[in-house]
């Protein structure tokens, strides 16, 4: 896995909830809602990439299950792959962000037309809100 690639995590609870996380940072994106995980580094599979992220992220230890359809490549080579999974230990914490907040469907449709939501995350949004109205 190269470098340039971002493992996120849709943590999805069984009653029609995503996990997300408003970044403190950058100033441009400081605010705004994303899936939290981060860079994949050398030597590691996207699994485990995410759990070492979730775990440092959010004090959790999760089970990573399947891909969503859509990959994000960006102008700059960075590319973002999001994973589901579900928290099997512990609560979650916002050790890096600003703050975490369980959302439902509705919830995160008003994020979205609030332009709370990170940019480059809107593309995963239909399968994320179709997994969640699944749920929910
Ligand atoms: N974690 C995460 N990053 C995202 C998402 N969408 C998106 O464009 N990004 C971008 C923001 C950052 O440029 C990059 C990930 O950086 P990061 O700061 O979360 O990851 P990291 O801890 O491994 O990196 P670093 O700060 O140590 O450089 O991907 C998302 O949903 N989650």
């Amino acid at each position: 896995m190269s470098a340039t690639t971002v493992v996120a995590g849709a943590i999805l609870s069984d009653d029609g909830r995503i996990l997300l996380a408003q970044r403190a940072y950058p100033p441009e994106l400081a605010g705004l809602w994303e899936l939290p995980g981060g860079k994949v580094e050398p030597g590691e599979t996207l699994a485990d990439a995410l759990v070492r992220e979730l775990c440092e992220e959010l004090n959790v230890r999760v089970e990573v299950g399947d891909r969503l359809a859509v990959a994000v490549t960006l102008e700059s080579g960075l590319e973002l792959i999001a994973l589901r999974a579900t928290i099997v230990d512990g609560t979650p914490t916002a050790a890096e962000h600003r703050m975490i907040e369980w959302v439902d469907a509705e919830r995160l449709r008003a994020l979205d037309q609030a332009g709370a939501v990170v940019p480059n995350d809107r593309e995963w949004l239909p399968e994320i809100l179709a997994d969640l109205l699944e749920r929910g």
